[in-house]
């Protein structure tokens, strides 16, 4: 089996440039995923405590570690410390349940899933809702000072942070002994994310693209709004290179070193989101695909709106 591209991360470690996102599949419908992915030649799975489902992945993970198809070597795991997790001292509590759940003793990559900390308690109501949670003050950079020390112990290869903007990875920067190795944040043709990407790539921080296919799934009171997979000038690429929409926003992607984790649970989809390595797009499609971007964000976090770090009133 061809294994796909990988990046090299600031901390020496590499990551396969396409992952399986996680987030909303439950029950069986997650062990099935993550097996038919491992059989299609995922290895890197992106996952999350609040995606409520670890259990479920580690247990498909589990099944092809002991079938023989993969070694765990060969996987790469990606988990993120919840908002009411982000007390220094509960860190590496936060992160031991994942692992238990995932059944692993290591992940590859640990994530401060958002800067915004909700007080513990909040741990009771997730996943949240639309009501506004008490916020904690703990300063993420506290936190980040917790996630070096994990780093240290070997829990996690390498850490990182996800939905950070500009200041707050420079405040990171600054006290930082470990550097963050990735900033997860949305980004699809819609939102290409352009300023953010290159600040970090001059920071040597990787981007991985979450819902690259701006998260169909989610309501959007945006005007005109068209689906990526339905929007004409994607089709017309598509139908260039005998490939899909999918496919073409994904390669986009890979072609702009963004690593990409779609969300699938359908094995042909799943199979179609992975077959992204055997063609090219053109410096013109690439600028044409740029072109559609609105800086259009679907995944808000509404119920943080009001903290003191909610990272998206910056421009980037
Ligand atoms: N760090 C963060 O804060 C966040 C991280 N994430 C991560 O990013 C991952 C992906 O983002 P997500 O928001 O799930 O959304 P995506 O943009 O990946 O879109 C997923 C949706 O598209 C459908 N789909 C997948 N492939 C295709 C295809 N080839 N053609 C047509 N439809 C398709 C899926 O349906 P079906 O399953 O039926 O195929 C699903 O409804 C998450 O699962 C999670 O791991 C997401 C949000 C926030
Ligand atoms: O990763 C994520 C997936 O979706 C959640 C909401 O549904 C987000 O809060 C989160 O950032």
């Amino acid at each position: 089996m061809a294994s796909v591209p990988h990046v090299t991360l600031n901390d020496g470690n590499q990551m396969p440039m396409i992952g399986l996102g996680t987030s909303r599949t439950f029950s069986s419908e997650s062990i099935q995923a993550v097996k038919d992915a491992i059989d299609i030649g995922y290895r890197h799975f992106d996952c999350a405590f609040i995606y409520r489902n670890e259990k479920n992945i580690g247990v498909g993970l589990t099944a092809k570690i002991a079938e023989g198809v993969v070694k765990r070597e060969d996987l790469y795991i990606t988990s993120k410390v919840w908002n009411t997790y982000h007390r220094p001292g509960i860190v590496e509590t936060a992160l031991r349940n994942s692992l238990k759940d995932l059944g692993l003793d290591y992940v590859d990559l640990y994530l401060i899933h958002w800067p915004t900390g909700y007080k513990e308690e909040e741990a009771s109501n997730e996943p949240p809702g639309p009501k506004v949670p008490n916020f904690s003050d703990y300063d993420y950079v506290d936190t980040w000072k917790a996630m070096e020390e994990i780093q240290k112990k070997g829990l996690a290869k390498s850490i990182g942070v996800s939905n950070f903007n500009k200041n707050q990875l420079e405040r990171i920067l600054e006290k930082a002994e470990i550097l963050p190795v990735v900033n997860q944040i949305e980004c699809h043709p819609y939102l290409n994310q352009n300023k953010l990407i290159k600040y970090c790539k001059s920071k040597n921080i990787q981007i991985v693209g979450y819902s690259p296919f701006a998260s169909p799934g989610r309501f959007s009171s945006l005007p005109n709004y068209i689906k990526v997979f339905e929007n004409p000038k994607i089709i017309e690429i598509a139908n260039k290179y005998n490939k899909t929409p999918g496919q073409v926003i994904l390669r986009w992607q890979i072609q702009r070193d963004v690593v990409v984790i779609p969300k699938s649970i359908n094995k042909n989809r799943i199979k179609e989101n992975f077959t992204i390595f055997d063609f090219h797009l053109s410096t013109e499609d690439i600028s044409i695909i740029d072109g559609l971007n609105t800086n259009s964000r679907f995944v808000l976090l509404d119920g943080a709106k009001t903290h003191q770090f909610y990272p998206f009133y910056d421009e980037y």
